[in-house]
């Protein structure tokens, strides 16, 4: 699937619900109002568009939500997604999760095909902890990240940068991730649904933080990519990596490879702009059969926007885009 720009989508993003057991501060308001059930795919009509989307040539699927390990049975979705790695064509399938169900899940990912997984942790600091996720406990997570070590999964951390909470942590935790065998992601903060704060207050650009971390560690640039959005630098006192996320102040969009499916079946080709397209409609039309869903997948492909048009300031105090991070899944 090629788009307007040149540019090849290989990347399925999919978030399986957008319930969660956590709140982070950036991401939802604390009295969100989840989408009925009754909207909500089953996990049958998810692997049937996730297929349609895999013969298209999507080569890498990442699973996210809200939280998709809370979502029931979402394990044998990841099964059959998981029998199409190799010969099936699809190279990988993969997770973003904020770890409080791995201790119970991280052996039965590896077993279906996963290896390699991104869990969400902004701090290494308890009390941090549960501000930022309004009521997370951190010990869960870490239970979580380690049995995910434990099963054979690697593991990347992926933190929000929030001015003022998490900003004087980002030695401490490079090096926590060097000594644990993890790689750390950095990710600036997306202007995306009401939050009920204030973005001007967490948005921190990470070209300042690249700058200070360089007074103590030594960045080494390198061309490892995943297919994500991510630039990774070696850091040579650890051996690992370090990524940063700029959609901020180093827009990446001209490199895009991705679209995203919400458990309603809606296709956004941009995580950054409101135009969709109802894959469910097309799904359940008895009509329409494989080739219609495939018709309609390819003519979302020609409606992919150039990029995102996100701004952080005080003169614009509503989000760039209404619906929460959790509904696109980041
Ligand atoms: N603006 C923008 N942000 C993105 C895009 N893809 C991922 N992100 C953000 O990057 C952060 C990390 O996303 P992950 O789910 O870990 O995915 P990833 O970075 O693609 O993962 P890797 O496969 O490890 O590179 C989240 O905050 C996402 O919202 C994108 O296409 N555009
Ligand atoms: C929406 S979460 C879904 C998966 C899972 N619940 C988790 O937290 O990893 C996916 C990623 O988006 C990030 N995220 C959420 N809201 C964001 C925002 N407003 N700006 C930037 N990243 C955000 C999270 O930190 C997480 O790494
Ligand atoms: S970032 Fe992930 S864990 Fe936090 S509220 Fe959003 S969906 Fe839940
Ligand atoms: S903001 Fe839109 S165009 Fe830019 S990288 Fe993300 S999905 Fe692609």
């Amino acid at each position: 699937m090629i788009d307007p720009f040149g540019r090849r989508i290989s990347y399925l993003r999919v978030s399986v619900t957008d319930r969660c057991d956590l709140r982070c501060v950036y991401c939802m308001a604390e009295d969100m109002t989840f989408l009925p059930k009754r909207e909500v795919l089953t996990l049958e009509e998810l692997d049937r568009l996730c297929g349609a989307f895999i013969d298209l040539g999507v080569e890498k699927i990442r699973l996210t939500g809200g939280e998709p390990l809370v979502r029931r049975g979402v394990i044998g979705l990841i099964r059959n997604l998981g029998a199409r790695i190799g010969g099936g064509g699809l190279q990988e399938l993969t997770i973003t999760t904020n770890g409080t169900q791995l201790p119970k899940m991280a052996d039965d990912l590896y077993a279906a095909g996963v290896r390699r997984i991104n869990v969400s942790l902004d701090t290494l600091d308890p009390a941090v902890f549960k501000a930022v996720t309004r009521w997370g406990e951190i010990g869960q997570t870490l239970d979580g990240l380690f049995a995910a070590k434990a099963a054979g999964l690697a593991v990347k951390i992926n933190a929000v940068a929030l001015k003022g909470v998490n900003e004087g942590e980002y030695d401490r935790m490079l090096a926590w991730c060097g000594e644990h065998g993890f790689d750390l992601t950095l990710i600036e903060t997306m202007p995306l649904g009401d939050i009920s704060g204030d973005r001007m207050d967490q948005y921190l650009p990470l070209s300042v933080v690249r700058d200070r971390l360089r007074a103590h560690w030594t960045l080494e640039a390198t061309d490892y990519r995943t297919g994500g959005p991510a630039r990774y630098y070696t850091v040579k006192e650890t051996g690992r990596r370090i990524g940063f996320i700029t959609p901020m102040t180093h827009n990446f969009c001209e490199s895009c490879n991705r679209v995203r499916l919400t458990c309603t079946g809606t296709l956004y080709m941009c995580l950054g702009q409101e135009d969709a397209a109802d894959l469910r409609q097309v799904l359940r039309d008895p009509e329409a059969g494989e080739a219609g869903l495939r018709a309609a997948i390819e003519a979302a492909m020609l409606r992919k926007p150039k990029g995102h048009d996100f701004v952080i300031e005080r003169r614009q105090a509503k989000p760039a885009v209404a619906r929460h991070m959790s509904v696109t899944g980041g």
